[in-house]
């Protein structure tokens, strides 16, 4: 049913899908459903996978369909308003940078996206000879930015507290707490200190679910659950003194995966904000819905741009997961802004998919002064966070082999001697070497880097004659247009090593409280069993050998999270207890004894009476 469009999009956005449907999941949170596009994502092939995820993130773009239930969207009049709004606001500071500051914040991904926006915009600053009045927070310190720390969020105090120190002796700060799925502790207790202090705090919660959505249970240590803290928010709005901009953007391609849609979508409505206040500020003139338009607008061109490359795209997923089954490694090295795109996209594999932390690595090429808060904190990881140049040379290069793959990522405005002199180092120990580069029209690349990386993909964009703001316009279309390649490389890569399940990662670290309940919900979702049975499945396991108490099923889950972060595969074999009706030893006898987790998956989802209905997947079958 094609929807009524009211403004006329750059990409053909799909049309309103199944889970915009009132009955679909209807309780669950939108960020935390399973998007209906990618429910056949693990019997895809590469070419198809690409697809499938364009498909998702187009869904970004889509606009409100009244015939459908009324999710508010990017395009939606309230939307746009309340950027507008929170515009007016941002433009007093900027106006006024003395003892004041823009502070963005989040845990995970919603963090390394505030990293990044914080270096952009104190940058644009800087070029104006202005000081920065920008600072990020994320859950954990700035090792997170580089090594993913799940635990971190679930701390409503710890991010009180990170927010009082970084807004020491500030008078007034406009504060942006990012949860995708609005449920976040460390966000949760920010607010509520900024709703505490309206004095000198202006908060704005950034999110993907209705506030009706956000979660609700209650926070351990904390006095308020997510929901009262939105709904308290929601109220302040009424007076311009709190703001809530949570857009449904649709399902994740891996359900619950926030860092791929929520991630683009945090980063696609923060720039545009913050671009359309920059450029009225230094005019002097009225921000317009026009101009939030046309800003949005080149994002929609961007994701055109980026999927033009599908094929291209699809080759490195496909050589990408062949590295991976191989027990080899990918390895991504950008260039400045690219680089830490690349560290933050090979960082989120560790939780998203439970990869070793040097499966997918990330290197940062070129000046990485004025970027971290406290970059002590990420050099003292030690060398298994490594993410330099001198890392890749020194610890990585020596190392390479033919099945590993190595992606570089770099634009013409970069050094490209420097990208040729790397590329032959890399040459001389594997031909497995690959490239996105972005160029503006008028550039070329030099025949010299072609011969040297034969299969490059090359973006070529559109001249933007826009002012001096501009100019980093381009410069987050290429940020964006790499992050969708790099999520789209390295879940497609993931999909193939078969570690996906429909559109569920099955095998999650349970290393969080919004990761057990996704845990708890998976295994109702493959078993039919009540929410009560697959709960106490799962802490069997976690407790195992241990015998469940009553005092232990009554536990905090913060207790579960910290017996459960450091297992493996404990979702895989409380889902075997339940359908085998077995106990722990058999299911893992089970697990170890098959030759891959999807496999005695299926051969449990397959046994007699279960087939792989609405809800159930099917056995895997060779992919095409
Ligand atoms: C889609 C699915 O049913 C599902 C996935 N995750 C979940 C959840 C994951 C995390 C939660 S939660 O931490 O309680 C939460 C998270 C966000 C939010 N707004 N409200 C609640 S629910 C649910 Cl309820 C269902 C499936 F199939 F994956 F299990």
């Amino acid at each position: 049913m094609r929807g009524t469009k009211k403004y006329s999009h750059v990409i053909d956005t799909p049309d309103p899908g199944k889970w915009e449907l009132a009955g679909y999941e209807s309780t669950l949170p939108i960020t935390e459903k399973s998007n209906p596009i990618t429910r056949e994502l693990d019997r895809a092939d590469p070419g198809q996978i690409v697809q499938l995820l364009r498909d998702c993130d187009a869904e970004i773009f889509q606009e409100e369909d009244q015939a459908l239930v009324n999710y508010q969207r990017l395009y939606s009049e309230m939307v746009l308003k309340t950027m507008m709004d929170i515009i007016g606001k941002v433009q007093e500071v900027l106006k006024e940078p003395e003892n004041t500051l823009i502070v963005l914040s989040g845990g995970g991904a919603s963090g390394r996206m505030a990293f990044l926006m914080a270096v952009s915009f104190n940058k644009l600053l800087k070029g104006l000879g202005q000081p920065p009045q920008y600072t990020y927070l994320i859950a954990g310190g700035d090792r997170c930015l580089v090594a993913s720390q799940e635990g971190h969020e679930d701390s409503a105090l710890l991010g009180i507290e990170d927010l009082n120190k970084v807004c020491e002796g500030k008078k007034k700060v406009i504060f942006f707490g990012i949860s995708c799925g609005l449920s976040a502790p460390y966000v949760a207790g920010q607010l509520d200190f900024c709703m505490n202090n309206l004095d000198i705090y202006t908060p704005v919660l950034v999110g993907f679910n209705p506030v009706s959505m956000a979660r609700s249970e209650k926070i351990e240590g904390f006095h308020s659950s997510f929901r009262q803290v939105a709904e308290r928010m929601e109220k302040l709005q009424e007076t311009h003194q709190a703001f809530v901009l949570n857009p449904a953007v649709g399902p994740e391609g891996v359900a619950g995966s926030s860092r791929m849609k929520g991630g683009s979508a945090t980063k696609i409505l923060l720039e545009t904000l913050l671009l359309a206040a920059h450029k009225t500020v230094s005019k002097d003139g009225e921000v317009s819905e026009k101009c939030l338009l046309e800003i949005l607008r080149t994002y929609e061109r961007a994701h055109k741009v980026t999927y033009s490359q599908s094929k291209k795209i699809a080759a490195l997923v496909k050589q990408a997961g062949t590295s991976l089954q191989k027990k080899a490694y990918v390895y991504l090295v950008g260039w400045h802004t690219l680089g830490i795109i690349a560290i933050m996209d090979g960082a989120e594999c560790v939780p998203t998919f439970g990869a070793d932390l040097n499966d997918v690595r990330g290197f940062l090429i070129g000046d990485r002064s004025e970027m971290f808060n406290r970059e002590a904190d990420l050099v003292a990881q030690g060398p298994k966070f490594a993410f330099s140049e001198e890392d890749f040379v020194k610890s990585i290069l020596p190392s390479l082999t033919e099945q590993d793959t190595v992606l570089f990522l770099f634009t013409m405005d970069d050094n490209l001697a420097e990208v040729e002199k790397l590329a032959i180092q890399v040459k001389e120990r594997t031909s497995n070497i690959h490239a996105l580069s972005h160029a503006t029209v008028g550039q070329y690349l030099p025949a010299s880097l072609k011969k040297l990386i034969p299969s490059i993909i090359s973006i070529t964009w559109p001249i933007l004659f826009l002012e001096y703001e501009g100019n980093f316009i381009q410069r987050f279309q290429r940020e964006l247009s790499t992050k969708w390649i790099l999520n789209t490389v390295s879940t497609g890569a993931h999909v193939l090593k078969g570690k996906i399940l429909r559109n569920y990662m099955v095998d999650l670290r349970v290393s969080n409280a919004k990761l057990f309940e996704r845990a708890v919900a998976i295994l109702q979702r493959f078993t039919g069993d009540t929410r009560a049975k697959c709960r106490e499945a799962l802490l069997q396991v976690v407790y195992h050998p241990e015998q469940l108490s009553q005092e232990l099923r009554a536990a905090p889950v913060s207790k579960h999270v910290a017996r459960a972060t450091d297992q493996v595969q404990v979702v895989p074999t409380a889902l075997l207890c339940l359908l085998r009706h077995c106990a722990v030893p058999e299911a893992r006898a089970r697990l170890d004894a098959a030759p891959s987790l999807r496999a005695a998956l299926d051969a449990a989802l397959s046994a007699p009476g279960r087939k792989r209905g609405p809800d159930q997947p099917q056995p895997e079958e060779q992919r095409t």
